[in-house]
């Protein structure tokens, strides 16, 4: 991937080192992703009652599931409250994956990234490659397939129980929220399991740790990109940084404690033959707080070929998206996600 020149003082020091350093003053220029991070503020995004999703009144519960459809169409994106998660376990995933990334560099080496697709996975000054541009992130980030085999380091000590026990119950909300949606989108539960191998689901938990940055606007966490699964489950340790494109503009998301911010992502789009809409995001920094974010991303089985649904593409008099193996999906997206501009979800409109 990229040729440039590393100082070896950037090349040797993690990157939470660096920031901490007292004379940082300014962005090592192999960071340099200017970026404007402009956005407005969002308090209107809607919110989904995961108790009324799986409610047993008829009424409550369709009228749940007409407000998750609007949201999936309109947003892409929506905060879910009542999901039974407790807060102590998602405070437990920031305590845990905060150690993970305190333990020294010798010992998070050995997890360091050979193949994009290592169940285990991690690393720092990963670098980007958009359309026209080489950068490092401002990131470091812990990437563990968790499903259908749960892989975790064993260090530190609690890490593996509290994401194991973290995944597990987004994996159960997830399949509650592809049931409701299969429901909204007036198709059979069956056809949805069947074709996405939903019991073989290949589930992507990501631990993203941005460090305080002395030039926010001259560096990025993550630059802008849709997910690749079906739904994504953010939380974050109360530090702002996500940002969301809506109608063209960009939003800083408020969610309020104890929610999760859940994203459509780019096989719920294609299913749904367009009619969920993948939303854009990125994450961007502060010059004051470290932020943490843990994302699991759900997907399809890695086996499954997605393409839009047979019934709406009768509905629709045409697919709008080729079908692909999802494991394709994922390595196209990490060795060639963009080519002339276009990302992979774009690349696959017929
Ligand atoms: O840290 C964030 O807020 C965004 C992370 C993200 O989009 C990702 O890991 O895919
Ligand atoms: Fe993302």
């Amino acid at each position: 991937m990229a040729s440039a020149e590393h100082h070896p003082f950037e090349f040797q020091t993690a990157l939470k080192d660096l920031a901490n350093s007292a004379n940082l003053k300014a962005v090592p220029s192999k960071f340099n992703f200017i970026n404007d991070s402009t956005a407005l503020p969002c308090d209107s995004l809607p919110v989904i009652d995961f108790s009324a999703i799986t409610a047993e009144d008829p009424d409550r519960r369709s009228q749940a599931i007409n407000d998750l459809s609007n949201a999936c169409q309109e947003w892409g994106l929506f905060i879910l409250v009542n999901h039974g998660i407790p807060e102590e376990l998602m405070n437990a995933t920031f305590t845990a994956t905060r150690e993970f990334f305190s333990l020294p560099e010798s010992e998070k080496k050995k997890y360091e990234a050979k193949s994009a697709s290592d169940p285990i996975n991690c690393g720092n000054f990963n670098v980007a490659d958009t359309s026209n541009q080489i950068f490092t992130l401002w990131r470091e980030y812990l990437k563990l397939y968790v499903h259908p085999d749960f892989h975790c380091p064993n260090k530190p000590h609690l890490l593996s129980d509290v994401l194991r026990e973290y995944s597990e119950r987004t994996l159960k909300l997830t399949r509650k929220l592809m049931e409701a949606t299969s429901d909204a989108l007036e198709l059979e539960r069956d056809y949805v399991e069947q074709v996405l191998k939903l019991d073989s689901s290949l589930q992507i938990l990501v631990a993203n740790l941005y460090p305080p940055c002395p030039e926010p606007g001259k560096a990025i966490g993550l630059p802008q990109h849709t997910d690749p699964g079906l739904f994504t489950f953010l939380i974050h340790n109360g530090v702002a940084g996500l940002q969301i494109e809506h109608n063209g503009q960009w939003f800083n998301p408020v969610s309020p404690q104890n929610s999760i911010l859940v994203n459509v992502d780019d096989q719920l789009q294609i299913l749904s033959n367009g009619r969920y809409k993948s939303v854009k995001h990125r994450a961007v920094l502060n010059s004051e707080k470290e932020r943490i974010s843990i994302v699991v991303a759900n997907g399809p089985s890695g086996e499954a070929v997605v393409g839009p649904a047979t019934p709406l593409v009768q509905k629709d008099g045409r697919p709008l998206y080729r079908s692909m193996r999802y494991v394709e999906y994922l390595e196209t997206q990490l060795t060639k996600s963009r080519m002339n501009g276009k990302s992979l979800l774009e690349q696959r409109m017929i």
